[in-house]
């Protein structure tokens, strides 16, 4: 079942007052749900860590409302959980939640890649009243932490639930009422079904790129030229490489089963392409890349822009004349498209503030790229 949010417009009446959401590790996914309702009448935002310094910096980065290192002031009277953690740690968080007095009828969710292992452990334990109701968003990116949050991250992709039969009907809806805010389109699937379809769409793939990725650098401690000339394909495939190591060591590792039956079949398809070249079957060659054109031609293509995106970066530039034009010239050469310039601040013999915005993550990468070559500071 899916439910198409896209066109959702938030307006009054406003939800009852102060709807408490605790989110556990405000990082990139945590942070991005966190915009999505920070600020919004009737509902409060606490994130919690257990660093203090990042406690301080998702208040002061206005992501959250209030922040603690406190498990359970976090969880008190919170109506909604969110567990934003890597995958590892989600069974150790239910733990210590079932031992506090949850707000009875609260709702905890996750939002880790893998969903039968915390719905099974979660079904095995006694929450005093909350209700656990597994998810996983199938939006982000190889970005971590709460700098790479953003407001826009959910639009128009699939919000994956896993409810079981135990999970009350009243719960499933009051959690997609909440993630109407994402626009999000809300699906329901079964964990173990989950696991196996998301191992191949996302798992598998992250494995390919690390393991192409890591071939070739070994290739390049003979010769530099293999990183020089490593051009847009290669980028392109590689990309989800630099995701977070800790994430996706936990990631991996859960789905372990799954990812190995998936890699014997990759070993099996890279063999059939071996033996094709053996044969110098052109006409076989051919066929695969006709038949991954078809399919790849049906992949859904997700449209953002409901909420306009913006993908700013900032650069401290000296303050002397030609040095807006001469980044502005070196974007347009490399074809990346800046869609607006601002001088945040500009005085004599202090050194000004670019504010650069893209309309695409991808030019944004870009330029950050370019820029940090011309031996500028880019920060966000
Ligand atoms: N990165 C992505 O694109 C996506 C990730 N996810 C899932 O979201 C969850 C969070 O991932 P991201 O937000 O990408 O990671 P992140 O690294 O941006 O954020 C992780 C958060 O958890 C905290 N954390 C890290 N290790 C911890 C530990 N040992 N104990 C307690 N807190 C810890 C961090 O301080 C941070 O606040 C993971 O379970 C991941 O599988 C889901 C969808 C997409
Ligand atoms: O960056 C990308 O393209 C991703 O694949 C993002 C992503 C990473 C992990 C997930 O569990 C879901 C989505």
């Amino acid at each position: 079942m899916t439910v198409d949010n896209s066109d959702f417009k938030p307006t009054s009446p406003v939800p009852a007052p102060s709807v408490k959401i605790a989110i556990f590790g405000v990082g990139l996914i945590g942070g991005s749900l966190a915009l999505c309702w920070k600020g919004k009448p009737g509902y409060r935002i606490v994130g919690h860590s257990v660093n203090p310094s990042s406690v301080g910096k998702y208040v002061s980065l206005g992501v959250v409302d209030e922040g603690t290192t406190s498990l359970e002031e976090a969880a008190r009277d919170a109506d909604f959980i969110f567990l934003c953690v890597p995958v590892g740690r989600l069974n150790d968080y239910l733990d210590e939640l079932a031992k506090l007095p949850l707000k009875p009828g609260c709702i905890i969710t996750d939002v880790g890649s893998t969903k039968a292992s915390v719905v099974a452990h979660a079904r095995g334990l006694d929450l005093n009243g909350a209700v656990f109701l597994g998810g996983h968003p199938m939006a982000g990116s190889e970005r971590s932490g709460v700098e790479a949050a953003t407001i826009d991250l959910f639009e128009n992709a699939y919000y994956v639930l896993t409810p079981t039969d135990d999970t009350p009907l009243d719960a499933v809806e009051r959690m997609q009422e909440l993630l109407r805010w994402t626009r999000a389109k809300v699906v329901l699937t079964d964990s173990v079904l989950h696991d196996s379809i998301v191992g191949a769409i996302s798992h598998l793939p992250h494995l390919i790129a690390v393991g192409l990725v890591n071939q070739i650098a070994r290739y390049n401690e003979t010769n530099d030229l293999y990183r020089s000339l490593a051009a847009g394909g290669f980028r392109d495939i590689t990309r989800i490489a630099s995701s977070d190591p800790i994430v996706w060591r936990d990631i991996l590792v859960n789905n372990k089963d799954v990812l190995l039956t998936l890699l014997d079949d990759w070993k099996a398809e890279m063999d059939r392409f071996a033996e094709l070249l053996k044969q110098e079957d052109g006409e076989g060659i051919s066929e695969q890349f006709r038949l991954a054109n078809g399919f790849r031609n049906q992949l859904p293509e997700r449209r953002k822009g409901m909420i306009q995106s913006l993908h700013e970066c900032y650069v401290d530039v000296p303050d002397h004349p030609g040095i807006i034009g001469r980044i502005a010239t070196e974007l347009g050469q490399a074809r990346i498209n800046l869609s607006n310039l601002h001088i945040v601040e500009s005085r004599e013999d202090v050194p000004g503030t670019l504010r650069l915005s893209f309309k695409e993550a991808d030019d944004l990468e870009k330029a950050v790229e370019l820029i940090r070559g011309m031996k500028y500071e880019v920060y966000f």
